[in-house]
């Protein structure tokens, strides 16, 4: 056993000389088996050496490589990096119920919810979100959406530590791309939809598509299955090929089909049938018909892991919001001002068509687009801005390595082709921005601030700064209430 490790077809075993698995050289620590990866950027081969400074007893690479340390070469390092946290943490998820969450708009909602139901059901259920990991005792803010598999099995070992029976995932589409979750014996897979996004990376839709697909087309017959959303049209195209069992849920198709009873421009009256016994019956306080959907495939996987209908009913009212999704800042008097995390056109149509309900006034929507990720979608959602939105102040969202005034420029040609006049203002300063709009509007206006959500800081050429939406809009709001002012400007 060189170094502590043996491998065996895909098996690898490792001893107690074994301290970790990282990816990262900077986070090698002794006793840690190092795995280099290619990367877009640089290419973890680069860094063996440093992992071996820094104490690493193993490593795992694609090239051939003369180290003064065991060296293991594999198809692929992704995959193996995998293999090996799954080996480390000794493989959690075989002792879990593991539940993916996977679509385009929606993941952390359904994840929240269906955490929230299972919970509500007597289930010990660790989360994985973009916003925060919740072990079962420990719960720490996310860095990424699907972590990297060293932290994801980690993760898992966890919650399986903290006496979890379950693990709710959210998975995506990079992680299932970059092999984070290959090791994960996934018992029942959600699909919340497919829409457009992340092009940059996948390159066509199809490829999209087909990565998500793979999440689904890894459950086993014998696993609880598939859920998938039978109103959106991708979902057929997922569905090609799986030997799981399938459940479909949906408004207008679905074994599981919800019936929207009353909408109010602060959530819906819900009826929820699942083909068996009396339906749900229940209010949802969040709004829009998209967190129609995000309840019902909350709901489908739920009463596919053993939830009564009686619970679900019960807690449907209580369902937590997600930090900074539909986010809603409110002083007497003054414009309502939603922080939402709408960053694909989809996810911001429908965002405003939610928002454009729960005011009698103007829609000004403070906007821009992530630096380095999918440009294809800026002029998509500047048309979208400008037909759904009264007013739209163009901002910096996290331009990254790109220059901001270069985004802003790729939405307001999208806003061109449908109606110039809507762009107000192009501030890219956002807290000025935010400012701005928010001394503008008048009382019955909204102002919906979009993209980042409860995100902490905004990145510009790796210079982080500190900017949390909400806390600028209450600040914003605070100012506008201590000098009185009533709506002025553009009227
Ligand atoms: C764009 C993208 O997918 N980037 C991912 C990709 O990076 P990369 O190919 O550029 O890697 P690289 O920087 O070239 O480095 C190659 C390797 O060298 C290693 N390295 C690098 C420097 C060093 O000093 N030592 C060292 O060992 C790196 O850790 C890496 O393993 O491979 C890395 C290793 O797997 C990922 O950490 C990295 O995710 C970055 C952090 C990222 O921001 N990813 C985002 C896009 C992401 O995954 N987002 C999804 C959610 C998307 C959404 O729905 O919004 C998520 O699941 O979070
Ligand atoms: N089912 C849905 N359909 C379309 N848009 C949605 C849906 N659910 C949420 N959204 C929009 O997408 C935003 C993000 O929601 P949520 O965080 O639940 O999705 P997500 O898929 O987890 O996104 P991310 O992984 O980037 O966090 C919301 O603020 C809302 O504007």
């Amino acid at each position: 056993m060189a170094a502590g490790i043996t491998k065996t077809g895909d098996e690898w075993r490792l001893s107690d000389v074994i301290q970790g698995v990282a990816i990262d050289s900077r986070l090698v620590k002794p006793g840690y088996i190092f795995v280099a990866i290619p990367g877009a950027i640089s290419d973890g081969h680069a860094f063996v050496e440093d992992a071996i400074n820094r104490g690493a007893v193993a490593i795992v690479g694609e090239h051939p490589l003369n180290l003064p340390v065991p060296y293991f070469q594999v198809e692929s390092s992704r995959r193996a990096a995998a293999e090996l946290s799954a080996a480390y943490y000794h493989y959690p998820s075989r002792d879990l119920v593991t539940i993916g969450v996977t679509g385009t708009n929606g993941k952390t909602s359904v994840v929240y919810w269906l955490t929230a139901l299972v919970r509500a059901g007597g289930i010990s259920a660790g989360m994985i979100s973009s916003v925060v990991n919740d072990t079962g005792n420990r719960v720490r803010n996310s860095i990424l959406t699907t972590p990297e598999s060293p932290e994801l099995q980690r993760q898992l070992w966890e919650m399986r530590q903290n006496g979890a029976t379950h693990a709710v995932v959210e998975v995506s589409s990079h992680g299932i791309a970059q092999r984070r979750v290959d090791e994960i014996g996934w018992d029942l897979a959600v699909l919340t939809n497919i829409t457009r996004e992340h092009l940059d990376f996948h390159g066509t839709m199809e490829n999209y598509v087909a990565t998500k697909a793979k999440l689904f087309q890894r459950l086993p017959a014998d696993s609880l299955g598939a859920v998938l959303n039978a109103d959106n049209r991708y979902s057929d195209v997922v569905r090609e090929g799986l030997v799981c069992p399938v459940v479909t849920y949906g408004l207008e198709a679905g074994d599981v089909r919800t019936e929207i009873l009353e909408a109010t421009a602060w959530g819906s009256r819900v009826r929820i049938d699942a083909g068996q016994g009396r339906p749900i019956e229940a209010q949802l306080n969040h709004p829009g018909q998209y967190n129609v959907y995000n309840l019902t495939a909350a709901v489908t996987a739920a009463l596919a892991l053993g939830v009564s209908p009686e619970v679900i009913q019960r807690v449907i009212p209580e369902l937590p919001g997600v930090p900074g999704r539909m986010q809603v800042l409110q002083q007497p008097g003054q414009p309502t001002v939603i922080v939402d995390y709408a960053h694909t056109p989809d996810g911001l149509t429908q965002s405003l068509i939610t928002v454009r309900k729960m005011v009698e006034g103007r829609v000004w929507l403070v906007f821009g687009a992530r630096g380095g990720r999918d440009r294809g979608k800026r002029p998509e959602m500047g048309r979208v801005a400008a037909t759904l939105a009264d007013c739209v102040v163009l901002t910096a969202d996290s331009p990254n390595d790109e220059e901001p005034d270069a985004i802003a420029e790729a939405i307001r040609e999208g806003i061109d082709t449908v109606d110039p006049a809507k762009l107000i203002k192009i501030e890219l300063d956002r807290a000025r921005a935010i400012h701005w709009v928010v001394k503008e509007a008048q009382a019955t206006d909204c102002v919906l601030i979009t993209g980042r959500g409860p995100e902490p800081y905004q990145y510009f050429h790796g210079r982080r700064v500190v900017l949390k939406d909400s806390d600028v809009a209450l600040d914003a709001l605070g100012e506008r209430v201590r000098k009185g002012a009533d709506g002025v400007g553009i009227h």
